[in-house]
Protein backbone atom coordinates (compact mmCIF):
# COMPACT_ATOMS: atom_id res chain seq x y z
CA UNK A 1 0.00 0.00 0.00
CA UNK A 2 0.98 3.58 -0.89
CA UNK A 3 0.64 7.03 1.06
CA UNK A 4 0.36 9.94 -0.73
CA UNK A 5 -0.30 13.76 0.19
CA UNK A 6 -0.47 15.88 -2.74
CA UNK A 7 1.58 19.24 -2.09
CA UNK A 8 -1.17 21.13 -3.99
CA UNK A 9 -4.42 21.07 -5.16
CA UNK A 10 -3.96 19.16 -8.70
CA UNK A 11 -7.00 18.90 -11.59
CA UNK A 12 -7.31 16.52 -14.27
CA UNK A 13 -3.38 16.57 -15.81
CA UNK A 14 -2.48 13.98 -18.22
CA UNK A 15 -3.21 13.95 -21.75
CA UNK A 16 -1.79 12.33 -24.40
CA UNK A 17 1.21 14.27 -26.09
CA UNK A 18 2.33 14.15 -29.34
CA UNK A 19 5.52 15.58 -31.24
CA UNK A 20 6.21 17.76 -27.72
CA UNK A 21 10.22 18.49 -26.98
CA UNK A 22 12.29 16.06 -24.33
CA UNK A 23 11.80 16.99 -21.17
CA UNK A 24 14.79 16.52 -18.98
CA UNK A 25 14.86 16.45 -15.02
CA UNK A 26 17.57 16.27 -12.79
CA UNK A 27 16.53 14.50 -9.32
CA UNK A 28 18.45 14.68 -6.24
CA UNK A 29 18.01 12.03 -3.74
CA UNK A 30 18.86 13.00 -0.32
CA UNK A 31 18.41 11.08 3.65
CA UNK A 32 20.80 9.82 5.64
CA UNK A 33 22.72 6.28 5.33
CA UNK A 34 20.62 3.15 5.29
CA UNK A 35 17.17 4.48 4.46
CA UNK A 36 16.31 2.96 0.56
CA UNK A 37 18.02 6.06 -1.30
CA UNK A 38 19.86 3.35 -3.55
CA UNK A 39 16.78 0.88 -3.46
CA UNK A 40 14.50 3.80 -4.40
CA UNK A 41 16.82 4.35 -7.13
CA UNK A 42 17.72 0.73 -8.44
CA UNK A 43 13.93 -0.42 -8.49
CA UNK A 44 13.19 3.00 -10.33
CA UNK A 45 15.43 2.10 -12.95
CA UNK A 46 15.53 -1.70 -13.03
CA UNK A 47 11.80 -2.46 -11.67
CA UNK A 48 14.22 -4.93 -9.48
CA UNK A 49 15.17 -5.25 -5.47
CA UNK A 50 18.45 -6.90 -5.10
CA UNK A 51 18.93 -6.49 -1.07
CA UNK A 52 22.18 -4.94 -1.24
CA UNK A 53 23.58 -1.88 -2.62
CA UNK A 54 27.43 -0.63 -2.39
CA UNK A 55 27.62 2.97 -0.89
CA UNK A 56 28.61 4.82 -4.08
CA UNK A 57 27.45 8.15 -5.27
CA UNK A 58 25.83 7.84 -8.49
CA UNK A 59 24.18 9.87 -11.21
CA UNK A 60 22.16 7.95 -13.56
CA UNK A 61 20.70 8.40 -16.66
CA UNK A 62 16.83 7.07 -17.26
CA UNK A 63 14.89 7.49 -20.66
CA UNK A 64 11.16 6.80 -20.59
CA UNK A 65 8.33 7.89 -22.57
CA UNK A 66 5.19 9.33 -20.62
CA UNK A 67 1.86 10.16 -22.70
CA UNK A 68 3.89 9.92 -25.86
CA UNK A 69 6.60 12.72 -24.45
CA UNK A 70 10.04 11.55 -25.00
CA UNK A 71 11.60 11.95 -20.58
CA UNK A 72 15.25 11.86 -19.22
CA UNK A 73 15.30 11.47 -16.03
CA UNK A 74 18.70 12.40 -14.40
CA UNK A 75 18.63 10.68 -11.31
CA UNK A 76 21.62 11.71 -8.59
CA UNK A 77 21.82 8.82 -5.44
CA UNK A 78 23.65 10.90 -3.10
CA UNK A 79 25.74 9.99 0.09
CA UNK A 80 24.98 11.19 3.26
CA UNK A 81 28.53 12.74 4.72
CA UNK A 82 30.46 10.96 7.33
CA UNK A 83 31.80 14.38 8.23
CA UNK A 84 29.66 15.29 11.29
CA UNK A 85 30.25 19.08 10.26
CA UNK A 86 28.77 18.24 6.97
CA UNK A 87 25.55 16.62 8.13
CA UNK A 88 22.47 17.48 6.95
CA UNK A 89 24.66 19.62 4.52
CA UNK A 90 23.54 19.94 1.00
CA UNK A 91 26.10 21.03 -1.53
CA UNK A 92 25.50 24.88 -3.51
CA UNK A 93 26.44 21.55 -6.96
CA UNK A 94 23.72 19.84 -5.71
CA UNK A 95 20.62 22.83 -5.00
CA UNK A 96 22.01 24.53 -8.45
CA UNK A 97 21.92 20.83 -10.29
CA UNK A 98 18.75 19.92 -8.66
CA UNK A 99 15.43 20.06 -10.31
CA UNK A 100 13.29 18.39 -7.81
CA UNK A 101 14.18 16.60 -4.61
CA UNK A 102 13.24 13.60 -3.08
CA UNK A 103 13.89 13.04 0.61
CA UNK A 104 13.96 9.91 2.32
CA UNK A 105 13.60 8.30 5.26
CA UNK A 106 13.18 5.09 7.00
CA UNK A 107 9.51 4.77 8.98
CA UNK A 108 11.71 2.60 11.42
CA UNK A 109 14.59 5.17 12.40
CA UNK A 110 13.52 8.23 14.27
CA UNK A 111 16.87 9.60 13.67
CA UNK A 112 16.36 9.11 9.72
CA UNK A 113 13.00 11.39 10.04
CA UNK A 114 15.14 13.94 11.99
CA UNK A 115 17.67 14.63 8.96
CA UNK A 116 15.16 14.59 5.99
CA UNK A 117 13.53 17.73 8.46
CA UNK A 118 16.51 19.77 8.41
CA UNK A 119 17.55 18.54 4.60
CA UNK A 120 13.94 20.34 3.72
CA UNK A 121 14.86 23.09 5.91
CA UNK A 122 17.68 24.03 4.46
CA UNK A 123 16.79 23.45 1.33
CA UNK A 124 13.74 25.96 1.30
CA UNK A 125 16.18 28.10 3.17
CA UNK A 126 18.53 27.91 0.08
CA UNK A 127 15.71 28.60 -2.22
CA UNK A 128 14.90 31.56 -0.92
CA UNK A 129 18.03 33.01 -1.55
CA UNK A 130 18.13 31.51 -5.11
CA UNK A 131 14.45 32.59 -5.69
CA UNK A 132 14.31 28.82 -6.80
CA UNK A 133 11.31 26.49 -6.42
CA UNK A 134 12.44 23.06 -7.56
CA UNK A 135 9.46 21.00 -6.06
CA UNK A 136 10.00 18.51 -2.71
CA UNK A 137 8.42 15.16 -2.12
CA UNK A 138 9.11 13.54 1.16
CA UNK A 139 9.12 9.40 1.17
CA UNK A 140 8.85 7.45 4.41
CA UNK A 141 10.94 4.01 3.17
CA UNK A 142 10.53 0.64 4.57
CA UNK A 143 6.96 0.22 4.90
CA UNK A 144 7.13 -3.26 4.90
CA UNK A 145 8.15 -3.07 8.51
CA UNK A 146 5.21 -1.98 10.12
CA UNK A 147 6.45 -3.85 13.56
CA UNK A 148 9.25 -1.84 13.65
CA UNK A 149 7.70 1.23 12.77
CA UNK A 150 9.21 4.83 14.90
CA UNK A 151 7.83 7.36 12.94
CA UNK A 152 3.60 7.92 12.14
CA UNK A 153 2.25 8.11 8.65
CA UNK A 154 0.93 11.63 10.34
CA UNK A 155 4.60 12.79 11.26
CA UNK A 156 4.94 12.71 7.89
CA UNK A 157 1.95 14.36 6.43
CA UNK A 158 2.36 17.09 8.63
CA UNK A 159 5.97 17.65 7.96
CA UNK A 160 5.02 17.08 4.17
CA UNK A 161 2.27 19.85 4.78
CA UNK A 162 4.15 22.05 6.72
CA UNK A 163 7.13 22.53 4.00
CA UNK A 164 4.68 22.18 1.17
CA UNK A 165 6.20 18.96 -0.21
CA UNK A 166 4.73 15.86 -1.27
CA UNK A 167 4.84 12.80 0.81
CA UNK A 168 4.64 9.00 -0.02
CA UNK A 169 5.10 6.11 1.94
CA UNK A 170 6.30 3.25 0.46
CA UNK A 171 8.14 0.11 0.15
CA UNK A 172 11.08 -0.16 -1.98
CA UNK A 173 11.61 -3.78 -1.49
CA UNK A 174 7.28 -4.76 -1.74
CA UNK A 175 6.40 -2.91 -4.64
CA UNK A 176 7.79 -0.90 -7.61
CA UNK A 177 4.21 1.03 -8.21
CA UNK A 178 5.19 3.42 -5.45
CA UNK A 179 8.31 3.96 -6.47
CA UNK A 180 6.85 4.69 -9.75
CA UNK A 181 4.94 6.81 -8.27
CA UNK A 182 7.57 9.11 -6.50
CA UNK A 183 9.22 9.74 -9.69
CA UNK A 184 6.54 10.60 -11.84
CA UNK A 185 5.04 12.80 -9.39
CA UNK A 186 7.77 14.74 -8.93
CA UNK A 187 8.24 15.35 -12.56
CA UNK A 188 4.72 16.61 -12.83
CA UNK A 189 5.52 19.09 -10.26
CA UNK A 190 9.09 20.04 -11.98
CA UNK A 191 7.03 20.33 -15.17
CA UNK A 192 4.46 22.88 -13.00
CA UNK A 193 6.91 24.63 -11.37
CA UNK A 194 8.62 25.19 -14.93
CA UNK A 195 5.48 26.67 -16.28
CA UNK A 196 5.07 28.98 -13.12
CA UNK A 197 8.78 30.21 -14.10
CA UNK A 198 7.76 30.90 -17.50
CA UNK A 199 5.55 33.88 -16.39
CA UNK A 200 1.25 34.33 -16.68
CA UNK A 201 1.34 35.04 -20.29
CA UNK A 202 2.39 31.55 -20.47
CA UNK A 203 -0.55 29.77 -18.08
CA UNK A 204 -3.66 31.28 -19.59
CA UNK A 205 -2.53 28.80 -23.05
CA UNK A 206 -1.31 25.87 -20.70
CA UNK A 207 -4.69 25.99 -18.38
CA UNK A 208 -6.96 26.38 -21.40
CA UNK A 209 -5.00 23.78 -23.14
CA UNK A 210 -7.04 21.89 -20.44
CA UNK A 211 -3.19 20.26 -20.85
CA UNK A 212 -1.66 20.65 -17.13
CA UNK A 213 -1.91 20.39 -13.06
CA UNK A 214 -3.55 22.95 -11.06
CA UNK A 215 -1.38 23.72 -8.24
CA UNK A 216 -1.64 26.76 -5.63
CA UNK A 217 0.42 29.05 -7.31
CA UNK A 218 -1.07 28.34 -10.88
CA UNK A 219 -4.23 29.30 -9.27
CA UNK A 220 -2.74 32.48 -8.11
CA UNK A 221 -1.28 33.10 -11.54
CA UNK A 222 -4.25 32.11 -13.25
CA UNK A 223 -6.40 34.91 -10.93
CA UNK A 224 -3.71 37.43 -11.82
CA UNK A 225 -4.25 36.40 -15.52
CA UNK A 226 -7.83 36.37 -15.37
CA UNK A 227 -7.87 40.20 -14.18
CA UNK A 228 -5.49 41.15 -16.79
CA UNK A 229 -7.64 39.31 -19.01
CA UNK A 230 -11.25 41.51 -17.74
CA UNK A 231 -9.17 44.89 -17.84
CA UNK A 232 -8.53 44.25 -21.66
CA UNK A 233 -11.12 42.13 -22.64
CA UNK A 234 -14.77 42.19 -20.68
CA UNK A 235 -15.93 38.18 -20.72
CA UNK A 236 -18.78 37.51 -22.86
CA UNK A 237 -21.22 34.93 -22.33
CA UNK A 238 -20.17 32.87 -24.65
CA UNK A 239 -16.61 33.13 -23.00
CA UNK A 240 -15.34 30.41 -20.88
CA UNK A 241 -13.79 32.16 -17.79
CA UNK A 242 -11.69 30.92 -15.78
CA UNK A 243 -13.49 30.22 -11.92
CA UNK A 244 -11.27 30.89 -9.23
CA UNK A 245 -13.79 30.05 -6.50
CA UNK A 246 -14.18 26.48 -7.28
CA UNK A 247 -10.51 26.24 -7.32
CA UNK A 248 -10.28 27.78 -3.42
CA UNK A 249 -13.48 25.49 -2.41
CA UNK A 250 -11.69 22.52 -4.31
CA UNK A 251 -8.25 23.11 -2.12
CA UNK A 252 -10.17 23.15 1.01
CA UNK A 253 -11.44 20.17 0.21
CA UNK A 254 -7.82 18.33 -0.61
CA UNK A 255 -6.28 20.07 2.50
CA UNK A 256 -9.86 18.10 4.63
CA UNK A 257 -9.29 15.07 2.80
CA UNK A 258 -5.13 14.90 3.90
CA UNK A 259 -5.44 15.99 7.23
CA UNK A 260 -5.38 12.89 10.01
N1 LIG B 1 12.75 -4.07 4.64
C1 LIG B 1 13.18 -3.16 3.76
N2 LIG B 1 14.50 -2.96 3.58
C2 LIG B 1 14.88 -2.02 2.70
C3 LIG B 1 13.95 -1.25 1.95
N3 LIG B 1 14.66 -0.39 1.17
C4 LIG B 1 15.94 -0.64 1.39
N4 LIG B 1 16.09 -1.61 2.31
C5 LIG B 1 17.33 -2.16 2.87
O1 LIG B 1 17.98 -1.14 3.61
C6 LIG B 1 19.37 -1.21 3.46
C7 LIG B 1 19.94 0.12 2.95
O2 LIG B 1 19.45 0.35 1.65
P1 LIG B 1 20.23 1.33 0.66
O3 LIG B 1 19.40 1.47 -0.54
O4 LIG B 1 21.63 0.89 0.49
O5 LIG B 1 20.20 2.66 1.53
P2 LIG B 1 20.93 4.05 1.21
O6 LIG B 1 20.08 5.11 1.80
O7 LIG B 1 21.27 4.16 -0.24
O8 LIG B 1 22.23 3.88 2.09
P3 LIG B 1 23.67 4.65 1.89
O9 LIG B 1 24.28 4.10 0.63
O10 LIG B 1 24.39 4.24 3.12
O11 LIG B 1 23.40 6.11 1.84
C8 LIG B 1 19.65 -2.37 2.51
O12 LIG B 1 19.95 -3.52 3.28
C9 LIG B 1 18.32 -2.58 1.79
O13 LIG B 1 18.11 -3.92 1.41
C10 LIG B 1 12.55 -1.48 2.18
O14 LIG B 1 11.66 -0.87 1.58
N5 LIG B 1 12.23 -2.43 3.10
Amino acid sequence: MVVQVEPRIRYSSKRMETNQPKVEANILLLGAENVGKSALTVRFLTRRFIGEYGSIESIYSHHDKIDGRDICFNIWDSLYPQNAEEVGHISDRQLQWSDGFILVYSICDRASFNVVRQQVQRIRQAQQKLSSSAPLIIVGNKRDLQHRRAVSSEEGRLLALSADCGFFEISAAEAYHGVLMVFHELLDLIREARALKKGTAGFRGIVRSGNWIKGADLIRAEETAEREQRRLDPPSPHKKVLDSSTSHSSREETRKSVLP
